[in-house]
């Protein structure tokens, strides 16, 4: 039997599924309810951490017009999931929180001060989606005007992430004294400056808040390039894939292992944790019969090209969607400025690595699902392949998310009450919280 793995879920602070019959939000999240009743639904299933997901421009790479991003509400509107995963993490007592906070346009010294808030106010249940962003138009609204190559990102993020620990760390945990006979409250000789000298982010310091109860929220990352993988190994406590099928997925864990002991660390000191995206019902032919509905929901095409627009500014809805996807070199011209991430890793290649001549429209499909795993069944059989899976990858666990990016409450349901109980009397996930604090969580198997 497999050992027991970890659950996450992974959202976003967007419209849900506003046009399905089962709306739940309504397409107005905004005042925050639906997703405080996500995280109870997620605590009652005992899942580990939920992780908001984050972009930071309205960007008009498909199509050269906003349109289509703003039609299929994929990646805007978002409101600022920071806020939310205070509400999110009041709501509750032990679940995670992780909130995406972007290095190219948040500075380290608010970074800090707002994870170490945050970590306070959860009682030590944040944690921090370390992203370099993706898009050409978020660098422009961090007054650069282009996005850097990824290079440079991920120098740039190494440099970030050195000063948020530093700033994290310049408060002594026994800092605070509120000594009553010297009317002291906290002690000078434990609160230290940081002094980066960085050529990015020069960085006195120290922080302004005292030692939250992580010291360092739990730091989260899902690089997919080399350099992407080499920084996660590098930084992160958790890393986040996606991956197609059990092999891929396993050579993905054991690269991003291999490469953090390169980095002097101990691998089992991280936890990977791979984005699937169960299509439920309570027969097969049911389940197969929604995951026909969302992928021939009207926007469920575009949606997926304008995300992937997005990441790699290459439009795609100017190709053809009923012919191959051209070779990702071509496409990409060269640039390091994104990855077709999950959409080449979808396009199946024969047996001397060409691409499938699989057309983009059924590419897009099976990307667009953002599944790690083909899951589609009843809860029983869906579990199986979770269990089979997790023993062939040796793997830490799952970030559960909704197909096509479309949330509703009766979807949230189908996995807490129908997959989640059935994985639990097996034995493969927690049926109880013993740790206090989200690192706890992870640490305890
Ligand atoms: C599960 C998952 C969650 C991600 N969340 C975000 C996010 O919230 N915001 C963002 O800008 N990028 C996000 N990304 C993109 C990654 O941070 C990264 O840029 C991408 O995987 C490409 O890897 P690379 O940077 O090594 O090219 C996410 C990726 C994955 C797989």
């Amino acid at each position: 039997m497999a050992r027991p793995f970890h659950l996450g879920w992974f959202t976003y602070f967007g419209p849900d599924e506003w046009d399905a019959p089962f709306a739940s939000a309504g397409g107005s999240p905004w005042d925050g309810a639906f997703h405080t009743d996500l995280a109870r639904a997620l605590e009652r299933a005992c899942f580990d951490l939920v992780l908001l997901e984050d972009s930071l421009a309205v960007s008009a790479e498909a199509g050269g017009t906003r349109e289509l991003l703003l039609r299929t509400g994929v990646r805007a509107p978002r409101h600022d999931p920071a806020p939310l995963s205070a509400l999110m993490a009041a709501a509750t007592q032990h679940l995670g929180v992780v909130t995406t906070l972007s290095t190219l346009l948040y500075p380290p010294f608010l970074v800090a001060r707002l994870l170490s808030t945050l970590d306070s106010l959860s009682g030590g249940r944040t944690g921090w989606n370390i992203v370099t962003s993706t898009d050409d138009a978020e660098a422009r609204n961090a007054g650069l005007p282009a996005l850097p190559e990824r290079d440079e990102r991920y120098a740039g993020a190494q440099e970030h992430v050195d000063v948020v620990s530093a700033l994290l760390d310049s408060w002594d945990p026994d800092a605070v004294v509120m000594d009553r006979t010297t009317h002291t409250y906290a002690d000078h000789t434990r609160v230290h400056a940081v002094h980066a000298t960085g050529p990015r982010y020069p960085v006195a310091g120290p922080l302004t808040t005292v030692r939250s109860p992580q010291g360092r929220p739990l730091y989260c990352q899902a690089g997919g390039s080399p350099t992407g993988r080499a920084f996660a190994a590098r930084n992160a406590d958790l890393v986040l894939a996606v991956a197609n099928g059990p092999a891929a997925m396993k050579e993905v864990r054991d690269d991003v292992r291999r490469r953090a002991v390169d980095a002097g660390r101990d691998p089992d000191d991280l936890r990977v944790l791979f984005l699937v995206a169960p299509v439920l019902g309570e027969t097969e032919g049911e389940a197969r019969a929604a995951l026909a509905r969302s992928a021939a929901h009207p926007t469920a095409l575009a949606t997926t090209l304008a995300k992937f627009s997005a990441y790699t500014g290459v439009d795609l809805t100017a190709l053809d969607p009923d012919a191959p996807l051209p070779p990702p070199e071509q496409l990409l011209a060269g640039s390091a400025r994104g990855s077709l991430g999950t959409l080449v890793k979808f396009a199946q290649v024969d047996a001397e690595g060409r691409p499938s001549p699989k057309p983009l429209r059924e590419l897009a499909a099976d990307a667009g699902t953002n599944s790690s795993l083909d899951l589609v069944g009843t809860p029983e059989h869906v579990a199986d392949q979770l269990e089979a899976a997790a023993e062939q990858v040796g793997g830490d666990g799952f970030l559960i998310t909704t197909p096509f990016h479309r949330l509703s409450r009766h979807y949230v349901v189908q996995v807490t009450e129908g997959l989640v109980p059935v994985l639990q009397r097996r034995g493969l996930v927690r049926t109880r919280y013993t740790a206090g604090t989200l690192r706890g969580h992870l640490a305890e198997f």
